[in-house]
């Protein structure tokens, strides 16, 4: 049951946690900007999409933007990672985590993942068919998200390397130069450590989300899709009981029109990676049979709305990787299967 369904239902039994199981502190806000939990399988995906330096990679269901940001590491910050939400305030959070770890490689845009191929008749209107990657990033050129989330912070530490012992600490202000101020030396801690990691999530300064109408086919080296979906990985939602059959089955429905996307957006030889963190073998497995083959040849069309929960031969499912949550490896429900793209059709 929700956290706030809890609070609805006029029965039941609460229990109270007096005893933690684990004595784990809670790490909200704790060295901001110098770690960000993450699941297990989410860093293995990250890990298992494998971006080289210097790629543009596209994640199409991005926020918060834990495995954007893994994949900005992975990738030393040089190249381009495209994150895209349809939330705008999930954008934000995106932007924020990006600024929180400086990352300068991440852009973020809000779209609906369904629409994020352009539509040719819109690149011809645009002049943009001769560069697929400038025609990405439609609307955003006058404010780089990027350059947004790393806004400078307001003051400078002019004597941050001699009397670090003392109390205060004298520092001019960009605004009025010839002002001086005394600040604390947690202060200062903190001007150094914005100046290090930039403004940080708490501190974001703001910046723009940027709407996108879509990119062109084959413009990218690499795609992650981290599906939604029915989250039966998360351990207590499944026994919340909120899916029923039918909204399984949408779910399913709603990945493959997303994969198809996926699919017209890498690039020959690409690589697309789709995970979810349910359990359900129709928003896993069921997927690999209509895609077909070691590599995707050509783009999947959906030819009727025949729903599958068909689990792979052995073979094939050694060449996905699912994580157990019920396994003595503690870990949430999760799936991952990554697909080499083959020549395609046409
Ligand atoms: C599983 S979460 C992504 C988690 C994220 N990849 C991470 O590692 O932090 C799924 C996300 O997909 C977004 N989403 C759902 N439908 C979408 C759509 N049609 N287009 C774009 N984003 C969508 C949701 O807002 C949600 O943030």
């Amino acid at each position: 049951m929700s956290r706030a369904g809890i609070f609805r239902v006029p029965h039941g039994i609460a229990v109270e946690m007096t005893e933690r199981v684990y004595q784990l502190p809670s790490f909200n806000d704790v060295l901001e900007g110098e770690i960000f939990l993450q699941n297990l399988p989410s860093i293995v995906a990250a890990r298992v999409l494998d971006p080289q330096p210097g790629e543009r990679i596209l994640d199409m269901c991005a926020a918060p933007g834990g495995k954007t940001t893994a994949i900005a590491i992975l990738m030393k910050d040089k190249g381009e990672v495209v994150a895209l939400d349809r939330s705008h305030n999930k954008v934000m959070d995106i932007l924020k985590l990006a600024a929180e770890m400086d990352l300068n490689c991440i852009k973020a845009y809000k779209i609906d993942a369904l629409k994020s191929v352009r539509k040719i008749n819109e690149e011809t209107n645009l002049g943009m068919e001769d560069n697929p990657n400038e025609a990405a990033e439609t609307m955003a050129e006058d404010s780089d998200p990027c350059h947004a989330a790393h806004a400078t912070i307001g003051a400078t530490a002019t004597d941050a390397g001699e009397d670090s012992s003392t109390t205060t600490i004298v520092q001019s202000d960009e605004q009025k130069p010839d002002s001086k101020r005394y600040v604390s030396k947690a202060e200062l801690r903190k001007n150094l450590r914005r100046m290090k990691n930039g403004p940080g999530r708490n501190n974001y300064s703001g910046g723009r989300v940027e709407k996108s109408k879509g990119f062109l086919p084959n413009s990218f080296d690499r795609v992650l899709l981290d599906a939604p979906c029915s989250a039966l990985g998360l351990r207590p939602r499944l026994f919340a009981g909120e899916e029923t059959l039918e909204s399984l089955k949408n779910h399913a429905t709603y990945q493959r029109r997303m994969f198809d996307q996926a699919v017209k957006l890498v690039r020959p030889g690409g690589v697309i990676l789709y995970s979810t963190c349910t359990i359900n073998p129709g928003e896993n497995e069921a997927l690999h049979p209509k895609v077909g083959g070691p590599g995707i040849v050509g783009s999947w069309e959906r030819s009727n709305k025949t729903y599958t929960e068909e689990w792979l031969t052995e073979q094939e499912a050694e060449l996905v990787q699912r994580f157990d949550p019920s396994s003595s490896v503690d870990t949430i429900g999760f799936f991952i299967a990554k697909f080499e793209v083959g020549q395609k059709e046409g």
